[in-house]
């Protein structure tokens, strides 16, 4: 098991980041570390800007203001590519696969980031394939997959760009228990062999099981962090978050 050191630099920080959108403020001052091994989870309701603070992590949208760190050095302006080259990793909540080419194809467009030779791609992604149980699916088409396996080939191609940490959207969206629990399984098991974690996640049970640390967004901001236990039991968190669930 990796564990947290105090004191040192975060391997992944934001600071006061703000993401406006036309009439409104869809990230408003937040700032987030997560550290070497943790494994992070963010919640809040629809809305809450969940998403939209991972596209600032990973570059797909710029902050207004505010930075972005990656031990300890400034990446806030840095496109995509170079940020996943970095290792930064991530799947996207509406998983989207090419759906014409196989599942190892797919895979092997994660696997491009770090080998640009092919045939080190197609090693790269035949390995991650046999890590997250994809492996007798391998040479499907993606488009044929059942969601579970979709889910799980957005996991593996995100897993092929070797990331340092992985940043998880709603990846158990959809699924039924089994499955659930197969997808949890698989991200101890990554977390166990030193992949940090941050997993925007609605099912508090899957938060519970997984995170060591949770942050709650609410309107852009962070309404409260701490211990999952700390968490869900303030005040503000059962109003704005549990309480639209009842
Ligand atoms: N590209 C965009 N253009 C305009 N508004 C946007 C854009 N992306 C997100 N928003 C708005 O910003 C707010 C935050 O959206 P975001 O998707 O980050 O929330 P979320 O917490 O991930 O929600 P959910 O749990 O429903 O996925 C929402 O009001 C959304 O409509």
């Amino acid at each position: 098991m990796v564990t947290m050191t105090e004191g040192a630099v975060p391997l992944l920080e934001c600071s006061s980041v703000v993401r406006r959108f036309v009439g409104m403020v869809a990230v408003d001052q937040v700032s987030i570390k997560v550290n070497e091994g943790d494994v992070l989870g963010i919640i809040g309701p629809n809305g809450a800007g969940k998403t939209t603070l991972f596209n600032l992590l990973t570059g797909q949208l710029k902050p207004n203001s505010g930075e972005v760190f990656f031990r300890g050095e400034r990446i806030t302006g840095r496109p995509v590519h170079e940020r996943a080259r970095l290792g930064l990793g991530r799947t996207f909540q509406v998983v989207r696969p090419l759906p014409a080419l196989s599942v190892l194809e797919n895979t092997m467009m994660g696997a491009f980031v770090k080998h640009p030779k092919r045939r080190d791609a197609e090693a790269k992604a035949a390995e991650v394939l046999e890590e997250v149980g994809l492996a007798h699916v391998a040479k499907q088409r993606a488009g044929d997959l059942p969601l579970p396996l979709r889910k799980r080939l957005e996991v593996a191609r995100a897993l092929a760009t070797e990331p340092v940490v992985l940043l998880l959207d709603e990846v158990m969206a959809g699924l039924n228990p089994t499955d659930i629990g197969k997808a949890v399984d698989l991200f101890h098991h990554l977390h166990e062999r030193g992949v940090t974690l941050v997993l925007i996640e609605h099912n508090l049970k899957v938060v519970r099981t997984l995170s060591r640390h949770v942050v709650v967004l609410d309107h852009g901001a962070v309404l409260a962090e701490g211990t999952p236990t700390e968490v869900l039991q303030h005040p503000d968190v059962v109003r704005a978050y549990l309480g639209n669930r009842r």
